[in-house]
């Protein structure tokens, strides 16, 4: 699936046609995951649909879903901007950007540096680099484009080998580990678990997808994930503000749920 997914992106960014610069002020995602407002951070995800799930959120909106988001206070907000699989638009992050006073984050399958002089001019705050879909090189090229455009990087990863492969490179600022498969698309928090202690100490460590409840966010706490990122259990709940409280609960990390 991701082999397809970056097939298609390939073909659109022949097809780019550079939107003007929009000057929005600029908000650090790293500081705001190191200054998290409660005992871990979150970025919340602003996604409509998904290759995996089809339409999660059928009435979508998405400015005052960042709008609730913001008041629910999370650290930061995530956009899918890829239209193709998710319904995305990078018009939904502009508008966003020009409401909330949050790092916002752009959601996409970033492969080529014009992905990321696009990224600066709708006004990012920080890109998705995801590891199984560049070569370590590729991957270090663009992260050091996007510092040098002011843009900050989420690099993703899923597995241990590419985790290591990477580091032998550089390390990255900020570390996504992928709960999901992007092959199979199945979730397990285990990923977390188990890669997490081969993560640098410096490195802050976003565990992504896959957190369904408070049970789920106090586990990966407990793994030592700095800020999680979710989307879909926040996306199915028509209160969103609602669902952020409801995954902070308190919960024994130890006990499941029912
Ligand atoms: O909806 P979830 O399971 O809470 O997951 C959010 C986020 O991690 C997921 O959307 C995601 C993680 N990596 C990606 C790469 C591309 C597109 C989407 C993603």
């Amino acid at each position: 699936m991701l082999k397809q997914i970056l097939a298609t992106k390939q073909n659109e960014i022949e097809r780019i046609e550079l939107p003007p610069r929009y000057h929005f002020p600029r908000f650090s995602l790293c500081t705001a995951l190191k200054n998290a407002k409660r005992s871990i951070g979150m970025i919340a995800e602003v996604k409509k649909a998904s290759p995996s799930k089809g339409i999660i959120r059928p009435n979508f909106q998405p400015v005052e879903i960042a709008k609730a988001y913001e008041q629910a206070g999370v650290d930061a907000i995530s956009v899918l901007t890829d239209q193709t699989y998710f319904q995305g638009h990078y018009r939904y992050l502009i508008e966003i950007k020009e409401t909330v006073r949050l790092p916002v984050l752009r959601k996409d399958f970033i492969i080529e540096r014009l992905q990321i002089e696009e990224s600066a001019r709708i006004g990012a705050d920080a890109i998705l680099l995801i590891g199984e879909a560049l070569s370590p090189k590729k991957l270090h090229e663009l992260y050091e484009e996007a510092y040098e455009k002011g843009l900050e990087c989420l690099v993703e990863v899923h597995s241990r080998q590419t985790l290591e492969a990477i580091l032998e490179r550089f390390t990255p600022e900020i570390v996504g580990i992928n709960n999901r498969d992007l092959q199979t698309f199945t979730t397990s928090l285990d990923t977390t678990k188990n890669l997490l202690p081969h993560v640098p100490p410096s490195c802050v460590v976003v565990s992504e997808s896959g957190i369904a409840n408070a049970y789920d966010l106090q586990r990966v706490r407990a793994y030592g994930a700095h800020a999680v990122l979710v989307g879909e259990s926040l996306m199915r709940h028509d209160d969103v503000m609602q669902a952020v409280d409801e995954l902070y609960k308190e919960v024994r990390s130890d006990v499941r749920p029912s």
